[in-house]
């Protein structure tokens, strides 16, 4: 579990977090969003007593994380590119890590194991491509056998089979009943991983909510129709929260605020033929660009693109 109460960090003029209220919860992947500069590496840093908050707190398992006696075993946390010595194995950068904190030989077996990097574990780590280090960031990670998982961009660099195999890592985690957070800026991925949304926007909470509440609160669903008599259904949907859109001539109309079922049964009662009726659901990415366009610190530019069309 981990609590931010008014978690707060200021960088001088910046603020980079900002009075930030979470719990994370165990037995869920809980996915942390946010534009670039949003404040989730800070943030991560604090839960792991990287930095300091300037104001408010953050706890882990319930205590602050300089307050765990065996911090490894709460919470393992592969945070931006680990700094590993390249001349030295992944197989002795995991077992040093045991050593020093009381971790038992066998458990570097198995993580070596369970991260799939046991045909290179003894090659230096120097030679690590993107994907292999992610995957030793990992073992390392899960070396304490921790409560409380936190990763950051954890399928940055992996290949497709490495995203599939972090996704039912996570999920693997969470049924285990672990606190699962891990950021990232793929919304496919985390529409697939994530029971949990929190997400933030120039240091401050945006939401705190389920993927499926995110996307219904931002448009719902849409269901398409195409009809033999556009103008008779849209007389026989008209009601206050209906809406419905189509271009004139044209037999396809799109309608919000009612379901599919509601759609075909009102049809049928007034003797119009349908010939599709598919409902198209708001995109996770949608929905998140839609509730962070005014906390985009960075904005691209498509002016490339617009010049080409
Ligand atoms: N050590 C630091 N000193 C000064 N400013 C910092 C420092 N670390 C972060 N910041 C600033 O704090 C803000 C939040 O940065 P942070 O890296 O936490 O965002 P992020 O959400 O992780 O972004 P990204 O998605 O790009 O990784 C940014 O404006 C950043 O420039």
């Amino acid at each position: 579990m981990i609590e931010a109460r008014q978690l707060t960090k200021r960088y001088g003029e910046t603020t980079a977090v900002d009075g930030l209220e979470f719990t994370v919860r165990p037995g869920s992947v809980t996915g942390f969003l946010g534009p670039n500069g949003a404040g989730k590496s800070t943030t991560m840093r604090m839960i792991i007593g990287l930095d300091a908050p300037t104001s408010g707190s953050v706890t882990v398992n319930g205590k602050r994380y300089r307050e765990h006696t065996a911090p490894l075993q709460e919470v393992g946390a592969l945070l931006e590119a680990k700094s590993i010595h390249p001349g030295r194995s992944a197989y002795n950068h995991l077992l040093a890590q045991a050593q020093t904190h009381g971790i038992p030989r066998r458990r570097v077996d198995e993580v070596i194991e369970l991260t799939g990097l046991q045909s290179v574990a003894k090659k230096r780590a120097g030679q690590f491509s993107l994907g292999m280090g992610q995957r030793l960031g990992i073992a390392a990670a899960l070396l304490g056998d921790p409560a409380t998982v936190m990763l950051d961009e954890p399928v940055n660099g992996l290949d497709p089979e490495g995203v599939l195999w972090i996704r039912n890592l996570l999920i693997g985690l969470a049924a285990e009943g672990r606190t699962v957070f891990v950021s990232s800026h793929l919304m496919s991925e985390m529409a697939l991983v994530a029971d949990r949304l929190i997400i933030v926007g120039r240091g401050r909470l945006l939401a705190d909510t389920s993927v499926e509440d995110l996307v219904r609160q931002a448009g719902g669903d849409a269901v398409r129709v195409a009809t033999a008599d556009p103008a008779g259904l849209r007389d026989a949907l008209a009601a206050p929260g209906v809406e419905v859109v189509g271009q004139a001539g044209s037999e396809e109309l799109e309608v919000t605020g009612l379901s599919a079922r509601a759609i075909g049964t009102t049809a049928a009662e007034h003797g119009i033929a349908l010939y599709e009726l598919t409902t198209i659901q708001v995109s996770l990415e949608a929905a998140f660009m839609d509730l962070t366009r005014d906390d985009v610190v960075y904005h691209g530019t498509t002016e490339l693109a617009e010049r080409a069309a």
